[in-house]
């Protein structure tokens, strides 16, 4: 999967962060970086230096990729991800896992924020992703000439999400399980069309999430999303939705985020697949 400058910068991790292998990757979510902060060893790598990243940030996404360890794994975390609308093709968007790939990562940890859906799922809690309906009117695949057509039947890992759970309830911590619709924003949804998502079986909204899982799983990558619900969903919130409040949700669950990733690596290097 040719990008470039992709070399450039893998160089320059392999050079700074030593050349075993990443065991994991992780892509945070609008609001959600604290979690760099928990990495050992660090080095950190500003997109804004190495051309294969798109120019142009989102607020809430440091523009940061990080490489340390967690829990003794070698970890690769992308302190901000790459949304269609700013004017990215699904491809761009998926640049994380083209790099994780890259890097040798056979583990692709999603996070985002979401609007919940379902009214049971309160802002603040956590959602284990079960399955993707792809409404962004594009796929990272498309152009892709070398077998393409690629299984989506078990995109997203789930046999974790049982010991994810127990941990949850024992930190008090909000934690289901649900399927995403991810919309291509960036305006959030009508009314209208939260209840159509509801219809079709979505349990949670997003604007990204999707392209990076898609690519991951051409590519190989075993994957799992964990999304946090910052808002209810247009026509289900008591006020109006705003980017703001999506961050200041996403501060508040950064820690509760970081003992559920510390969680999933735990029982990801208890079952190996
Ligand atoms: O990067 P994520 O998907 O976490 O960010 C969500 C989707 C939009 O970028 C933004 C809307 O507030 O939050
Ligand atoms: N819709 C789409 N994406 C989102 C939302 C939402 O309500 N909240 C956070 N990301």
């Amino acid at each position: 999967m040719p990008q470039s400058g992709i070399d450039q910068l893998a160089d320059a991790v392999l050079r700074r962060c030593g050349d075993d292998p990443f065991d994991l990757a992780i892509v945070l979510g609008s609001g959600l970086g604290a979690l760099a902060a928990e990495l050992d060893q660090a080095e950190e790598f500003a997109y804004g230096q190495f051309p294969c990243f798109p120019e142009g940030s989102v607020a809430g996404h440091a523009g940061r990729l990080v490489g340390g360890t967690l829990q003794g794994w070698r970890v690769l975390l992308f302190q901000g991800r790459f949304h269609l609308y700013q004017g990215l093709s699904a491809r761009q968007a998926a640049l994380p896992a083209t790099i994780a790939h890259r890097l040798g990562c056979p583990r692709l940890l999603l996070t985002s924020a979401v609007g919940g859906i379902e009214p049971a799922y309160r802002p603040g809690d956590f959602v284990y992703i079960a399955d993707h309906i792809n409404l962004l009117g594009d796929n990272p695949l498309r152009g892709v000439d070398d077998n393409p057509f690629v299984d989506l039947s078990a995109l997203y890992r789930q046999d974790l999400f049982s010991g994810l759970l127990t941990r949850a309830r024992a930190l008090g911590i909000g934690l289901h399980r649900g399927v995403l619709a991810a919309m291509p924003g960036p305006s959030y949804e009508t009314p209208a069309e939260i209840r159509m998502l509801r219809l079709l079986g979505a349990q949670v909204v997003s604007m990204s999430m999707v392209p990076e899982a898609i690519l991951a799983a051409y590519l190989g990558l075993e994957v799992v999303g964990l999304s946090l619900v910052a808002n209810a969903a247009a026509g289900l919130a008591s006020q109006p939705l705003n980017h703001e409040e999506v961050l200041a949700v996403g501060r508040r669950g950064a820690e509760q985020l970081s003992a559920l990733a510390r969680e999933l690596i735990r029982l990801w290097q208890q079952n190996p697949v």
